[in-house]
């Protein structure tokens, strides 16, 4: 059996997701190593796209490859949003937030009029797997983290850019809906990285021979 080369699964799905972008859409650019692949690929085949990055690692690499990067404060939809996954499940739920920056992620998502998740074929799973990054206030942090039970907090990356703490944690993920229902309504949980399959409209995963697999979740109500 060819082995995984998953820095060609992540390209393939990177270039797929830059054609979906077309001249003068409002872009959503997500983080990590598969949209740092998508970066470049954009700056190729477009020249007139504006968009909101997700975080300053995201933004220095737009910026590098000449891409144009606005401010997320007044823009109220973009066209579309393009960002990696941790896990991805069968049914469309996904994880994100290995890398910290779920909470921007989600906004980023959730104002997007499509959004579409790149992935190396590992990240396909058939059941979730804890632990589900979260984002806490500082203020309180004790009080939430008693609350929670079962979170660890990140030593690598400590904060999120807008001070956030960040954490993981490791309750119970048989079913989703209710453990994002529950964090979400957990006061000092700024947000966590558990993202609903109504919020994702296209699942594109890469494979090691170069093709992509694509996967319509939602129509997003279009
Ligand atoms: O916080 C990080 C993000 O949610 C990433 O999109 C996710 O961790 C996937 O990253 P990568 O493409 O590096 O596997």
């Amino acid at each position: 059996m060819t082995p995984i080369d998953v820095t060609r699964e992540k390209q393939a799905a990177a270039q797929e997701a830059a054609t979906l972008v077309s001249d003068g859409m409002t872009v959503g650019l997500g983080t990590g190593s598969t949209v740092a692949f998508l970066l470049p690929a954009l700056a190729d085949l477009h020249r007139n796209i504006r968009c909101i990055a997700t975080s300053p690692q995201t933004e220095s690499i737009a910026r590098q490859v000449g891409l144009m990067v606005e401010p997320f404060r007044d823009v109220i939809s973009l066209d579309i949003a393009i960002d990696g996954a941790d896990q991805i499940a069968p049914d469309g739920w996904l994880i994100k937030g290995g890398g910290a920056a779920h909470t921007r992620e989600k906004l980023v998502a959730i104002s997007a009029q499509r959004f579409i998740v790149i992935a190396d074929s590992t990240k396909t799973v058939n059941n979730l797997k804890g632990p589900v990054p979260v984002e806490l206030l500082a203020f309180g942090l004790g009080s939430t983290l008693h609350r929670l039970g079962n979170v660890t907090l990140r030593e690598g990356v400590p904060h999120s850019p807008d001070g956030g703490i960040i954490g993981d944690y490791h309750g119970r993920l048989d079913d989703p809906q209710s453990t994002a229902a529950w964090l979400s309504g957990t006061p000092g949980v700024v947000e966590h990285g558990l993202f609903p399959p109504e919020m994702v409209t296209t699942i594109i995963v890469g494979h090691t021979n170069g093709k992509v697999e694509q996967r319509i979740i939602t129509n997003n109500g279009q």
